[in-house]
Formats: structure tokens, C-alpha cells, sequence
């Protein structure tokens, strides 16, 4: 059976990656490798954890031993890299935490993976998958980021991946490795930890906490559900083409504010409020350093040359998030108070 290792498997987009190749792949053994951080919980796995083909293997991909070793003993025919610091306002504080482990920690399974592979790549292959942010900001309406745009990396998140995307070409041109990469827009969906706007707001309206806006709110995302993401993710690594990058996008574009109002009115409708209720607990604060105005893709490539197409509107998706959040209020709990955290801490400790 073909080994496949999944690394940051216990994340937000990870978790729907690891789900989706182990259900929809029982040819493929899944081994998911995630340090879990404050942002990596099994929780989110628990409903796939004892299925045949599913390994579950705690480590750091900045620890370069235990990648040569995980990697030269395992065999794996594929590697599809998710783990990462992602979350920008975390990289304005502590940029040296992104450096390593997403331009460290990909430079270590780069190297591992061109070890255990010995130039003899025939069915191999390594999957970075990577954000349009890298791409910097756009400000005319009308223009979108294409494969070919310049990178134009603007905060120390979106440069330390920049920098990842340069190392897994590099590896391509320099030593041959198979390698494919794609960038993605904002993914939302469930699973996704409360420190990003749409969970973040989700969180604060249950607990009555006001909805920081930042700026005006005019900056505007393209939106995926993380499904979607899923999908392109198994299409491009089985479909794509060795060398090639893939934009993965919504052609879904929201200002903040527009999608926070809506947020709250699908919210009001949700928790039977009167409309106009929950809005009341918006409150605009001073905007993050750097803030790039506008992200939006062009993902034609993607879907001339490998059929890929987002399959959920966003008023549907945002009302399925919705109803995740509000079936499963104790994970929000847990994984706000450290709870999850502490627990599978806990549990690979005594092990
Ligand atoms: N969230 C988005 O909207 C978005 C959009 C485009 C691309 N991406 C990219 O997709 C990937 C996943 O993003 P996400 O939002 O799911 O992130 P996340 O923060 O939810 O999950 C990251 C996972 O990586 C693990 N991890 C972190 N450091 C690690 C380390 N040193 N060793 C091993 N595991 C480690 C964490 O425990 C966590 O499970 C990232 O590479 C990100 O850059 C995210």
C-alpha cells in the first residue's frame, strides 16, 4: 500500500485533507505528522481516528533528525506539507517562530525527502500547499493575482511562506525533485480555530464579547470553503503537473465589514434575535500594521486544465459553518481555554 504523509494533519485546512485522502483513498496508508501546537488538535480528526489506513505521528518539522528519520525510513510515495504558523498577527509579534518552522521546517523535509529518494523520484511527489498572500496586495477592482504575478510578500506570515514556495522550486530546478505548489485564498469552514475573523466573530457574538473590525473594514478576501480547498488540494496532487503552481480560489470577494454584517444577521436568524441585534456589538480598532487591502485569484488554470470548481456558495457555506459552531460550542470551549491542547499534550507525553 501507498504511504502518503500529511504534515500539520491536525489543523484547520489539514484536518479536511487528512479526512478527505482517508476516506476517499483507502488505497493510500495516511500518516498525518503535527507537532500540535496551540492550533493543532485531534479532536478534529476524532470521528477517522481508528480507521485502517490512518496513522496519527507527534513531531516538529524543525527538528531536522526526526524528519530524516521519519522520512528515509518511511517510504512515503507522496509528502502533502501543511504545517505551519499561519495566522499573520502572530507573525507581526513573533516573526522568528514563522521563520522556522515554515521556511526551516520546509527546507528540513525538502532535504529529507531528497535523501530518502535518491534521485530516483519515478512516482514521487512533494506537495507545498501555500497562500495568495505570498502575491503582496492588489488595489484595482477588476485585477486578480494569476500564476504569474511577482511575489510581493508585505508581512512576515505571507514573506516566510514566500520564502518556502522559493526553497520547494529550488529543490525542483536545483535537484530534480518532483515537487507541485499551489496558493490559496482565505478558507473558512469548521474546524477552525478562533483567532481568525469568521471564527473569531462566531466566538465573541456567543459570548456576547464585542467584533473587532479592523480599520473601516473595507479590506477585502476572497472566501473558500475548506472543503473546496480539499478538493482542489487532492485533484492538484494527483492530477497537477510536476514543476507547476495552481491558484485556488472562491472568485468570492468580501469586504470585512460586508461579511461581519452578514455574519451577524445569519447569526440573529440563528439564536432568534431581532435582525439588527447582534450587529450592535461591532467595534471598529486601530488596523493591523501593514494591512493589505485586497486579495483575489484568478484560478482559471485550475480549472481548465484539472476541472476543479468551488462546489458551495458562501451564503450556504458561512450558514454550515454557522451550525458546525453552534452544534459543537464545547470544542469551541476547549480549544479557547487550551483544553484539547492539554489533554493530547498529556497523552503523548505518557507515551
Ligand atoms: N487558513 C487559510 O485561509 C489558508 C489559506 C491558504 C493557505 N493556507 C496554508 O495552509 C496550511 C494550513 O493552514 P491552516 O489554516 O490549516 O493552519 P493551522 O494553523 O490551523 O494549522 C497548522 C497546523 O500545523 C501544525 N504545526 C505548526 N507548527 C508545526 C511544526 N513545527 N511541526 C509540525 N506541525 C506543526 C499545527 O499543530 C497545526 O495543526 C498552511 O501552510 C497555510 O499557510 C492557509
Amino acid at each position: 500500500m501507498k504511504k502518503i504523509l500529511i504534515t500539520g494533519g491536525a489543523g484547520f485546512i489539514g484536518s479536511h485533507v487528512v479526512r478527505r485522502f482517508v476516506t476517499n483513498h483507502p488505497e493510500y496508508h495516511i500518516y498525518n505528522l503535527d507537532a500540535l501546537t496551540y492550533a493543532g488538535n485531534l479532536e478534529n480528526l476524532r470521528d477517522i481516528e481508528n480507521a485502517p489506513n490512518y496513522t496519527f505521528v507527534k513531531g516538529d518539522i524543525v527538528d531536522a533528525a526526526f524528519i530524516d528519520k521519519l522520512i528515509g525510513e518511511g517510504d512515503f510515495h507522496g509528502i502533502v506539507h501543511l504545517a505551519a504558523e499561519s495566522h499573520v498577527d502572530r507573525s507581526i509579534s513573533d516573526p522568528m517562530s514563522f521563520v522556522m518552522t515554515n521556511v526551516v521546517g520546509t527546507v528540513n523535509l525538502l532535504n529529507a525527502a531528497k535523501k530518502a529518494w535518491k534521485d530516483d523520484f519515478t512516482g514521487r511527489r512533494f506537495y507545498h500547499v501555500s497562500t495568495d498572500e505570498v502575491y503582496g496586495e492588489l488595489h484595482d477592482p477588476g485585477t486578480f493575482f494569476t500564476e504569474d504575478t511577482k511575489y510581493d510578500p508585505r508581512s512576515p506570515y505571507s514573506a516566510s511562506k514566500a520564502s518556502s514556495d522559493h526553497f520547494v522550486r529550488a529543490y525542483q530546478n536545483t535537484y530534480n525533485l518532483p515537487v507541485v505548489i499551489s496558493n490559496c485564498s482565505n478558507n473558512y469552514g469548521p474546524n477552525h480555530f478562533p483567532e481568525k475573523l469568521i471564527p473569531l466573530m462566531i466566538n465573541n457574538i456567543l459570548a456576547g464579547k464585542p467584533l473587532p473590525v479592523y480599520g473601516k473594514g473595507e479590506n477585502v478576501r476572497d472566501w473558500l470553503f475548506v472543503e473546496d480547498h480539499a478538493i482542489a488540494i487532492d485533484v492538484i496532487f494527483h492530477d497537477g503537473k510536476n514543476g507547476e503552481t495552481y491558484n485556488i480560489g472562491g472568485h468570492n470577494e468580501w469586504k470585512n465589514l460586508d461579511l461581519v454584517l452578514l455574519l451577524c444577521r445569519t447569526m440573529d436568524k440563528k439564536l432568534g434575535r431581532e435582525e439588527g441585534e447582534t450587529e450592535k456589538l461591532i467595534t471598529y480598532v486601530t488596523d493591523r500594521a501593514g494591512h493589505d487591502l485586497r486579495y483575489a485569484i484568478d484560478a482559471t488554470k485550475l480549472s481548465e486544465e484539472l476541472g476543479w470548481k468551488p462546489s458551495l456558495q458562501f451564503e450556504e457555506g458561512l450558514e454550515r459553518t454557522v451550525d458546525w459552531y453552534l452544534n459543537n460550542k464545547e470544542w469551541l470551549e476547549n480549544v479557547t481555554s487550551g483544553n484539547y491542547q492539554k489533554y493530547y499534550a498529556d497523552m503523548y507525553a505518557a507515551r
